[in-house]
């Protein structure tokens, strides 16, 4: 499902001014996709910054009362701290879990607040893990459909050590047998890229039933983020995420670049178009901020909190 025809629901406006002056909390829930991931998006308001940190059962319950109508990948809350005037962005993945860092998910909450004019084209968020940059770049259909930069950080290569502790020895065997290169990488979240010479989505598929479903494999739990990489040049690749949290995913923007990353240990490359079975990323490291990656965004629905 790489596009989809521009919404015409009704946006229920959202100004800093409602945000600041008249409720602290927001009462919709937004959801929006990038290149086939989806997120439910909330807004709140807070006074103070630690004002964030007891924040987490009544956000995460009412998420999940809207997840039971509207399946998505990962939840997304946005809070305007009104002492500093700046706004936190915290990740949830679907089964609970929460996420250090979600590129597709940054992407999709910067065009928000961009169709809300609660912020410019250019933005700056206060993540998990520190700042994150992004740029609105090109607006269609009144703005619900919109090109959005995601300046990800300069992330770290970590040893492959760290993943044979991790994961079982049978799935550890796997992943050398069919990788011709592989790497480790944090993004805050941490991603295993596997070079193939075959089909990655042919490789998600195997490790769900080899290894997520079958019952004789004991290491089950998600830890990882599983990328597969397929490349004929070094201009585009295709590419195939196992989301910790998730399962197969449409697309990953902080797999991206971490695929780059790992691309980048076999050939001097600094950009290249991954083809995700959603759409395409474009991603590219650039010196000031490191690995920043490129898509498409779709606002979908409101949805009033129940
Ligand atoms: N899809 C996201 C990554 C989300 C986080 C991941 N599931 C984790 O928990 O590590 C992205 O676009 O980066």
């Amino acid at each position: 499902m790489p596009h989809r025809d521009p919404p015409l629901e009704d946006l229920t406006a959202l100004s800093l001014f409602f945000l600041d002056k008249f409720s602290l909390d927001c009462k919709n829930i937004y959801l929006m996709r990038s290149q086939g991931n989806s997120f439910l998006i909330r807004v709140i308001g807070c006074e103070y910054q630690n004002e964030i940190f007891s924040l987490t059962q009544s956000v995460l319950e009412c998420f999940f009362s809207v997840y039971t109508k509207h399946l998505v990948d990962q939840f997304v809350l946005l809070i305007y701290v009104k002492h500093s005037e700046r706004w936190n962005i915290r990740f949830w993945n679907c089964d609970g879990s929460s996420a250090k860092a979600c590129g597709n998910g940054t992407r999709c909450a910067a065009h928000l607040l961009y169709l809300l004019e609660c912020s410019g084209s250019e933005m700056v968020f206060d993540g998990p893990i520190g700042e994150l940059n992004t740029c609105v770049e090109k607006g269609e259909f009144e703005k619900k459909s919109c090109f959005v930069d995601v300046r990800q950080g300069k992330g770290r290569k970590l040893s492959l050590d760290f993943v044979r502790k991790k994961i079982s020895k049978k799935k550890w065997e796997y992943f050398n047998r069919i990788g011709t290169h592989i790497g480790l990488v944090e993004f805050g979240n941490f991603h295993i890229i596997i070079v193939v010479d075959r089909d990655p989505v042919s490789c998600i598929e195997f490790y769900r039933k080899h290894f997520f479903e079958s019952l004789e494999d004991c290491d089950c739990q998600d830890f990882f983020n599983i990328s597969y990489l397929n490349f004929s040049s070094f201009r585009n690749a295709n590419i195939a995420t196992w989301e910790r949290g998730v399962g197969p995913t449409p697309a990953c923007g902080s797999a991206a670049c971490a695929a780059l990353m790992v691309l980048s240990e076999i050939s001097p490359v600094s950009k290249i178009l991954l083809n995700f079975p959603g759409g395409p990323i474009w991603v590219r490291y650039c010196p000031k901020f490191g690995y920043c990656h490129k898509a498409q965004s779709f606002y979908d629905l409101d949805i009033s909190i129940p």
